[in-house]
């Protein structure tokens, strides 16, 4: 019988697991701190060790990078996807979120058990093999802790199914969806579970870069092919190679970069701008967009042939607003996270059903956002419905679209909303100050600075 070893320092939930392997058959050997597990064990000897983060002495994921060769599933009771994703890369084998479900728990243990162990034949055999790209039992909660997203309604789990179906191939993506809702992370997760996932992952937000810049910026060009172009200059498609390129917000592509990254996709190649030979690269593209491409087709702003070489798989993510249950577990998961540096904070009922019944225009990122805001202003522990500063139904004007979000929460401090102040900010300073400046003195970042502009109707002058 497989020998599981239990390292927990809580003797409720020590005992509440030994019950349930031990009623499996396992035989289970416990220790209160990765320091017992040692002094009375030898750690190698067990097929699994299951250990708590926060353990009295060194953390449990000390286990994780000691015995490289022993399967070591991790829990904590403060879970977050990102810790998960930290605690993965470490090594470890699986996460587990506390409280745990005890199907949850067996179906892991039987999983990894299951699978061969380094150094064991079957190992060296299967070493040539991909990845695997099924979630191994992963919490219902955290359906997409491997691929480092939250969320478990029907719609993203849909998601998380196609990624892991897809990541493995070379396909080209096209990610589609509203502003904030995971675009970026899908391609991230994408990266992650495919074969290309050692090599460079390049994110470009193609509406940052002015549209005089995009081609060389992308493809690169070769010295004296422009006026300033002083020297050879690698491009991000080259940057890539091996791994994967992300191109977002792709719907503003202007269309000679269009017909050069169509030509990129016919052919691998790329060719800097003022080469006359091209190089071949191996890239996997993923793009997104919140616009509608295929209006854009019928208007003529995006290439037909484009648009069809780019969607060879879609991943349609639904907005937050139709995603039932999920803005309340992503919630609780960015409180968890505020609260794991160390002050503790909780939402209230009253909050937590706010969250619930708001639309949440600007989707996980406005979410995201109104806790980050809710922890720096709350004083106790405590997060009310106040502190979250969500737009109450009355001030809401319709339903948003994918054009069009709404725009952003006005300020009630002042004279001046914070829109008001944005746009007069930008309108004074955009010409004499740099993109980069001006978002630094607004405190938010570039892409931040992109999208707020975008937001209300202030889009860059092109060529800035
Ligand atoms: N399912 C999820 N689980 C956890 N975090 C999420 C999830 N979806 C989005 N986020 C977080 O929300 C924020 C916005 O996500 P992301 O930047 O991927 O959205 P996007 O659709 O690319 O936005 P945009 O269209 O504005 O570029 C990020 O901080 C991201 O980590």
């Amino acid at each position: 019988m497989p020998r599981i070893l239990i390292v927990e320092d809580e003797l409720v939930i020590r005992a509440e697991l030994r019950r349930l392997l031990m009623r499996q058959g396992y035989e289970v050997t416990e220790a209160g701190s990765v320091r017992e597990a040692e002094t009375d064990q030898d750690p190698r000897a067990f097929d699994l060790i299951i250990a708590d983060v926060r353990l009295p002495g060194a953390p449990g994921t000390d286990l994780v990078t000691r015995y490289p060769g022993t399967p070591v599933l991790v829990m904590t009771s403060y879970a977050t996807v990102r810790s998960a994703v930290e605690t993965m890369k470490l090594g470890a084998t699986e996460y587990l979120p506390k409280p745990f479900d005890h199907d949850e728990v067996l179906r892991l243990v039987e999983t990894i058990l299951a699978q061969p162990r380094p150094g064991s034949s079957a190992v060296e055999e299967s070493a040539a093999a991909p990845p695997p790209t099924q979630c191994t039992g992963a919490p219902t909660e955290g359906a997409g802790s491997d691929l480092g997203m939250i969320g478990s309604s029907r719609g993203i789990r849909d998601v998380f199914e196609r990624i892991r179906k897809v990541a493995p191939s070379d396909a080209t993506v096209l990610v589609l969806g509203e502003s904030g809702t995971g675009k970026e992370l899908v391609a991230t997760a994408l990266h992650r579970h495919s074969r290309r996932k050692d090599r460079p992952f390049v994110p470009v937000n193609c509406a940052a870069i002015p549209e005089g810049l995009i081609e060389s910026e992308l493809f690169g060009h070769e010295r004296g092919a422009f006026t300033g172009a002083t020297s050879t200059h690698t491009g991000l498609v080259e940057a890539a190679d091996g791994g994967t390129l992300f191109l977002d917000e792709i719907g503003e592509l202007p269309a000679s970069a269009q017909a050069r990254l169509l030509r990129f996709l016919q052919t691998g190649e790329v060719r800097h701008v003022g080469a006359t030979k091209a190089r071949r690269v191996s890239v996997r593209l993923v793009a997104a967009t919140h616009r509608d491409l295929q209006a854009m087709v019928r208007d003529g702003t995006f290439r037909n042939d484009l648009y069809f070489r780019l969607r060879v798989i879609e991943i349609r993510i639904p907005p937050l607003r139709e995603r039932s249950g999920d803005a309340l577990a992503l919630a609780r998961s960015f409180v968890t996270h505020a609260s794991s540096t160390g002050r503790r904070f909780v939402l209230t009922n009253d909050a937590e059903r706010a969250i619930i019944s708001h639309p949440w225009p600007g989707n996980v990122r406005e979410l995201e956002n109104a806790i980050e805001r809710a922890v720096i202003l709350c004083e106790g522990g405590e997060i009310t419905p106040e502190l979250l500063g969500l737009e109450s139904d009355e001030s809401r004007s319709g339903s948003p679209t994918t054009d069009n979000p709404p725009a952003a929460t006005s300020s009630d401090h002042g004279s001046l909303s914070l829109e008001d102040y944005f746009r007069k900010f930008v309108l004074e300073h955009q010409d004499h100050l740099t993109e980069t400046e001006m978002a630094r003195r607004l405190g938010i970042s570039r892409k931040a600075l992109w999208e707020r502009r975008q937001r209300l109707g202030l889009p860059r002058p092109r060529g800035a």
